[in-house]
């Protein structure tokens, strides 16, 4: 019997499909019913949609912000009207375009989106563009005719319209199934909902982000190319600053992150101008300004986003997004993680980190640590509160880089390696705030760790549970269980090594002591080696093969619960002060 989330999944899909099949009715139906002046607004509204539609690829799905958009849909309206005015074949014209708006957003992506890089970088860096490219279109008057423009011919508004109308039919449906239903797809809503959490399951958001810009920037060269005989004259402006907000508005009004919602936008600002800017003039800029705002601040879903808020309960809007995660499986199949294989062994640490070194500002956190865990071996890291734990777990994994010294992560130098990177060796981790997928279901969570998987696992039941459980939403979880969660897809990705920050922290003493009976059999059934910060020293007890103190950034005492208990320094510097 198929479960309640996978019901509500299967009910979107087929309303995804029948609101497809509307379109196309309603599309092929338009000219048969719309006199020639609505069918030209009609034909320019779908051409703005796929612009805002490809914009929505980078702002609405990657989170990728583009303020110059219109660069690339300039480029797309200028390689037509050249081509035209020179004869040169569409066959050539259309992908030398879509290439060259390609290249070009390549080059802002890798520049905008490194790691590291803010947010603003890409917001500066397209704003730039898209003034560049309407300076060049007014500058280059032997190609351009600069401010003038050139004219391209439309085939009369009927033929034009089918034109357009099968373009962007094909064009979405193409990126809707090739791009946005595969494992593309799938890692855009990951990167999208988590990245921390996506990048330690070995996803590189760099790449999806920069893919997805490129990916959008081809669309809106597209939209581009079909606009330019349905506006007749392409200009400057057509690539300049005005009509990139103009594209920003469309998208917001009408939801992000909704192929309807770009179409819904780019119509109403469209037809809205046709009609209304008639009768108020320039008026309605200030209008449209006014609805932005008003948008962006109480309905950042945009009109899409307030009527799925209305018509679907928030587990269904997660079943929404079903159709780009795999379906989950309740027991994962195939071959189960090799238990501990000592002969396997050939000496070489899980992990070791070598005169590790890392200050914040001129404030030194870890002062040189030399730390060597061997395959299997579940250490627990203890130490007064600011020892420096965190930040040595932020180290290995790759989120923070250190100051001097060196990583290794079974034999291999990790030390300039970032945290995706880390991932293909197998390393996991674990936060001290759960990081899960918040608005996706668990079973979701599970399916998008497995379709990552570093290799196959089989679950212990108290975590392949998980997979049944899609009929609520990861944050209507207790604290408990979006830890359990949490280890549940790190485990089901298939580590060698797993970082954990106090997962025991908040739990009740029922809670931590199944926390760490699972953690036991998982050390025990899948081999794994557990690095575990943890403050309760009932777990650490329980758990640790091996106790290591820290203190002050450096390893006071290395050894198991009994010999460092009576340390002396350590109860100076710890057991004291708990
Ligand atoms: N990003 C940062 N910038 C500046 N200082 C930081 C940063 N991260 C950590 N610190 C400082 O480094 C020191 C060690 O912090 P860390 O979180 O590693 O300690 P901890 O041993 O994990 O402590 P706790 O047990 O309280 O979690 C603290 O003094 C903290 O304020």
């Amino acid at each position: 019997m198929l479960s309640a989330g996978r019901l509500t999944a299967a009910r979107v899909e087929r309303r995804h499909v029948g609101a497809l099949g509307v379109a196309v009715v309603a599309l092929a139906a338009a000219p048969f019913v719309l006199t020639s002046y609505p069918l030209s607004l009609l034909t320019l509204s779908l051409a703005y949609g796929l612009f805002a539609f490809g914009l929505d690829l980078a702002w609405g799905r990657a989170g990728v912000i583009s303020i110059g958009h219109a660069a690339f849909f300039g480029v797309g309206a200028y390689g037509i009207a050249i081509a035209a005015k020179h004869d040169v074949s569409l066959l050539l014209a259309v992908p030398v375009t879509v290439v060259l708006a390609m290249g070009v957003a390549l080059a802002v992506g890798l520049a905008g989106l490194r790691q590291g890089t803010s947010p603003s970088t890409m917001a500066v860096l397209t704003l730039a563009l898209t003034l560049l490219v309407d300076q060049a279109a007014r500058s280059l008057l032997s190609l351009t005719n600069g401010s003038n423009g050139l004219y391209v011919g439309s085939g009369g508004i009927v033929g034009t319209y089918y034109d357009v109308a099968a373009v962007v039919l094909g064009t979405v449906t193409v990126v809707w199934v090739v791009a946005l239903r595969g494992r593309f797809g799938r890692r855009l809503l990951a990167v999208r909902v988590n990245e921390v959490r996506s990048q330690h399951l070995g996803v590189d958001p760099q790449r999806v982000k920069i893919t997805a810009f490129v990916l959008s920037a081809a669309v809106a060269a597209v939209a581009g190319m079909i606009a330019a005989p349905v506006v007749g004259l392409v200009a400057p402006g057509m690539a300049g600053v005005v009509m990139s907000t103009q594209v920003l508005v469309f998208l917001a009004v009408g939801g992000r992150g909704s192929i309807a919602g770009a179409f819904l936008g780019a119509a109403l600002v469209t037809i809205g101008q046709e009609y209304l800017g008639a009768a108020i003039g320039s008026w309605y800029l200030f209008v449209v300004g006014v609805v932005f705002v008003l948008v962006v601040r109480f309905a950042p879903g945009g009109l899409t986003g307030l009527v799925t808020a209305r018509l679907r309960r928030p587990v269904e809007q997660a079943a929404a997004q079903g159709a780009v995660i795999p379906v989950p499986v309740a027991e994962p199949t195939g071959a189960p993680h090799p238990p501990p294989d000592r002969a396997r062994d050939d000496g070489t640490p899980a992990l070791e980190v070598r005169g590790l070194v890392k200050s914040f500002g001129a404030m030194p956190v870890i002062r040189g640590i030399d730390l060597t865990i061997a395959r299997g071996e579940v250490v627990c890291l203890i130490g007064p509160n600011g020892a420096g734990k965190t930040t040595l777990l932020n180290l290995v994994a790759g989120d923070l880089p250190p100051t001097a010294g060196q990583i290794l992560v079974d034999g291999r130098d990790v030390t300039h390696w970032s945290p995706h990177h880390r991932a293909t060796l197998g390393l996991g981790r674990l936060f001290q705030t759960p990081s899960i997928y918040p608005e996706l279901t668990p079973a979701q969570n599970l399916a998008l760790a497995q379709a990552e998987a570093h290799q196959s696992v089989r679950l212990p039941a108290e975590l392949s549970r998980f997979a049944d459980v899609d009929d609520v939403l990861t944050t209507d979880l207790s604290l408990a269980d979006q830890r359990a969660l949490e280890l549940a897809l790190t485990i089901a990705w298939g580590p060698e090594i797993v970082l954990l920050d106090e997962p025991a922290a908040g739990l009740s003493h029922a809670d931590s002591t199944r926390l760490a009976h699972i953690l036991r059999s998982i050390s025990r059934d899948l081999g794994c080696t557990l690095v575990v910060v943890e403050h309760d020293m009932d777990i650490v007890k329980q758990l640790g093969d091996r106790v290591v103190v820290l203190a002050e950034g450096r390893v006071l005492v290395s050894g198991d619960m009994d010999s460092v208990s009576s340390h002396d320094e350590v109860r100076a510097a710890y057991i004291g002060a708990v």
